[in-house]
């Protein structure tokens, strides 16, 4: 196993980021994996979950022990209690994502896998953040990506990410909606290996805006983009009214969904996959993968999270890695 490593950040020290990363210790692994932590935090959550996890410092250049979990130390600021979030270590899960960005971007690590940090408490530590999305898109200067999440069958993109509601109307342009798609698009193919995607594109307004009497975006913005980028070769149906789409005689001949905000697309994708679904940022000059769920607070330490889609981005990552991203 000499090909480089994949970094996977453990998040939120208080959630279920450290418990879901011990568990890989049972799962066989394609290449080297790094636990991007810090190295007491998983040490004291191996010993509340009962579990026994042989933990060993990431060398470069140096094979891991069979049977070991390599850990790239970084450190907590504030001891972590799980369940319970503490502002002091906002600072902390940042850090170990720019050590996971830091090593793609130089070749050292082929991929990133990051398990759920919590928005609120970053911010609550001073730092503005709406999600690993978008830092990874500043942190990478990537001045636009797409946030996709994959399961059940289901391929679902967004063409928004973390915004208020009230917000997002005005976020949707012409030219971002453009090149949202063509990005989808070109990761389809690259990446997904799909010939000739077809995507699906979801209106914003109940019934696609009901000819302009709900709405007008549909008019004004997403159906002129789609026009235009049919015209370009791209096979692309909408847009669509977003409560009827998601049905067969829809989806089964469609490689993706294009919904216009987050609460659209993935409660249709996590009703059909939470636990074993994938989300993947598209765009990035690197791979990152993640979870489709978040920090459950409630579970961290329990022993009760289940790690089913850590697994899946984590094998994900292996296949992208692989296959040259
Ligand atoms: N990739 C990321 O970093 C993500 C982070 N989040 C963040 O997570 C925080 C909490 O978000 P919530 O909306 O409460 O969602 P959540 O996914 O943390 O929890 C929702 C429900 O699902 C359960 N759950 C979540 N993961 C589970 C697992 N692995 N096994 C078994 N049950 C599980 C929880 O116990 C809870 O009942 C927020 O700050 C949010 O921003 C949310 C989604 C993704
Ligand atoms: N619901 C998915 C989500 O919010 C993930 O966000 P990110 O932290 O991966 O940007």
């Amino acid at each position: 196993m000499d090909a480089a490593p994949i970094a996977i950040t453990a998040g939120e020290p208080a959630g279920v980021g450290p418990d879901l990363l011990l568990a890989l210790a049972s799962r066989p692994a394609g290449r080297r994996r790094v636990l991007v932590a810090d190295r007491g935090l998983l040490e004291a959550r191996a010993r509340q979950l009962g579990r026994v996890v042989k933990l060993v410092d990431y060398r470069r250049d140096a094979a891991p022990e069979a049977g070991a979990l390599e850990v790239l130390h970084v450190p907590l600021a504030a001891p972590a209690v799980a369940g319970r979030l503490d502002p002091a270590n906002g600072r902390y899960v940042l850090d170990t994502l720019d050590v996971a960005i830091a090593g793609c971007l130089s070749g050292e690590f082929a991929a990133m896998v990051t398990a759920p940090v919590h928005k609120g408490v970053i911010n609550e530590a001073g730092v503005p953040f709406s999600g690993h999305t978008e830092y990874l898109a500043e942190k990478t200067g990537t001045p636009r990506v797409v946030m996709m999440l994959a399961g059940g069958g289901l391929r679902v993109a967004l063409a928004t990410t973390h915004l208020p509601l009230k917000d997002v109307s005005a976020a949707i342009t012409r030219d971002g909606l453009a090149e949202v798609i063509r990005i989808l698009h070109r990761d389809l193919v690259a990446k997904f290996g799909v010939a000739q995607p077809h995507i699906l594109v979801a209106g914003l307004n109940p019934h696609a805006g009901e000819s302009g009497h709900l709405g007008r975006e549909e008019i004004d913005v997403i159906a002129p983009v789609l026009e235009a980028l049919r015209a370009e070769g791209l096979h692309l149906t909408g847009p669509l009214p977003a409560d009827t789409l998601f049905q067969p005689r829809y989806l089964d001949t469609a490689d993706a969904v294009l919904a216009m905000y987050h609460d659209q697309g993935l409660p249709v994708l996590k009703y059909a996959s939470f636990g074993a679904g994938i989300n993947i940022t598209l765009g990035l000059p690197i791979v990152r993968t993640s979870v489709d769920h978040g920090t459950a607070l409630d579970l961290a330490g329990s022993g009760r999270a289940e790690p089913g889609s850590l697994f899946e981005a984590v094998a994900l990552a292996e296949q992208l890695a692989a296959s040259g991203g």
